[in-house]
C-alpha cells in the first residue's frame, strides 16, 4: 500500500509578516511535486495571516494546541479555536516542547487525543536523546512515546508521526539512513503489532533532523520513510528541493 510522502516545514519560534511572506512566495513559485503532501508549522500569532495567503496545497499546522476547549489556561490555545481560523493541522509532542516546556508524555498524548477529537489531523513528534541512544535505549524510548499516545487514540487516520532524534535537531548532525530507517522499521513494526497491520501500513512516519537540499533524496530511498519534518531549511529555499526529494 503507498503512502503519500509528506514534508512538514517547522519554522519554530522564527519569522516575521515579511518572512513569511517570502517563504510563501518562495513555495508559490515552486514548483513542488503534486504528488507530495505539503506542511507549514507557523508561530501562532502569525497563522491567520499565513493562512489567507497560503495556497490552498500547503496545509498550515500549528506548532502547539492544549488538551482542553476553553478556560483558563493563560497563553494557551484550544483546537476549536485553531478550526475557527480555517487551520487543520498541529505539530504536537515536538521535543522542544518535551524539553524546554517540560511536556510529558501523559500530556502530549492527550493533547493529540483532543486535537484529533476536535477534527485537527496531527503531526506527533517522537525521538531519543543522545544519551539514551548511546546507553542503547533507542527502541525503548520511542516505544514508550509512541504507546502514550496509543493508549489515549481511538483512530490513526489522520495522524502522522515525525521520529525526530533529539541529537539531529538543528546539530548539522543528520541520522544516516540507516539509521533512520531502523528506527522507521521498528516503529512500523510497533504499530502492525500493537495497534494493527492496515494503520502500520497506511501511516506517514517522516524523519526529522538536520534534514538539507543535500541529504534529503538518500533519506527519501529508504522504505520506511515517507516525508521529512524540517526545522532550520524550511526557512530556506531549499525546502523547495526538499519536498521535491523523489522527483
Ligand atoms: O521540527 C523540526 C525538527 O526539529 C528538525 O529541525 P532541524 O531541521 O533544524 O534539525
Amino acid at each position: 500500500m503507498s503512502r503519500k510522502f509528506f514534508v512538514g516545514g517547522n519554522w519554530k519560534m522564527n519569522g516575521s509578516k515579511k518572512v513569511a511572506d517570502e517563504l510563501l512566495s518562495n513555495l508559490v513559485k515552486g514548483p513542488l511535486d503534486p504528488n507530495v503532501e505539503v506542511l507549514i508549522g507557523v508561530p501562532a500569532i502569525y497563522l491567520d495571516f499565513v493562512k489567507e495567503k497560503a495556497p490552498c496545497n500547503i496545509y498550515v499546522a500549528a506548532q502547539n494546541c492544549y488538551k482542553t476547549e476553553k478556560g483558563a489556561f493563560t497563553g494557551e490555545i484550544s483546537p476549536s479555536m485553531l478550526k475557527d481560523i480555517g487551520i487543520d493541522w498541529v505539530i504536537l509532542g515536538h521535543s522542544e516542547r518535551r524539553q524546554i516546556f517540560q511536556e510529558a508524555d501523559t500530556l502530549i498524548a492527550e493533547k493529540v487525543n483532543h486535537a484529533l477529537e476536535s477534527g485537527l489531523s496531527v503531526v506527533a513528534c517522537i525521538g531519543e536523546t543522545l544519551e539514551e541512544r548511546e546507553a542503547g535505549q533507542t527502541e525503548a524510548v520511542v516505544a514508550k512515546q509512541i504507546k502514550a499516545i496509543k493508549d489515549k487514540i481511538c483512530n490513526w487516520q489522520n495522524v502522522v508521526i515525525a521520529y525526530e532524534p533529539v541529537w539531529a535537531i538543528g546539530t548539522g548532525k543528520t541520522a544516516s539512513p540507516q539509521q533512520a530507517q531502523d528506527v522507521h522499521k521498528i516503529l512500523r513494526k510497533w504499530l502492525a503489532d500493537e495497534v494493527n497491520e492496515a494503520v502500520a501500513k497506511t501511516t506517514r512516519i517522516i524523519y526529522g533532523g538536520s534534514v538539507t537540499a543535500s541529504n534529503c533524496k538518500e533519506l527519501a530511498k529508504e522504505c520506511d520513510i515517507d516525508g521529512f519534518l524540517v526545522g532550520g531549511a524550511s526557512l530556506k529555499p531549499e525546502f523547495v528541493d526538499i519536498v521535491n526529494a523523489n522527483q
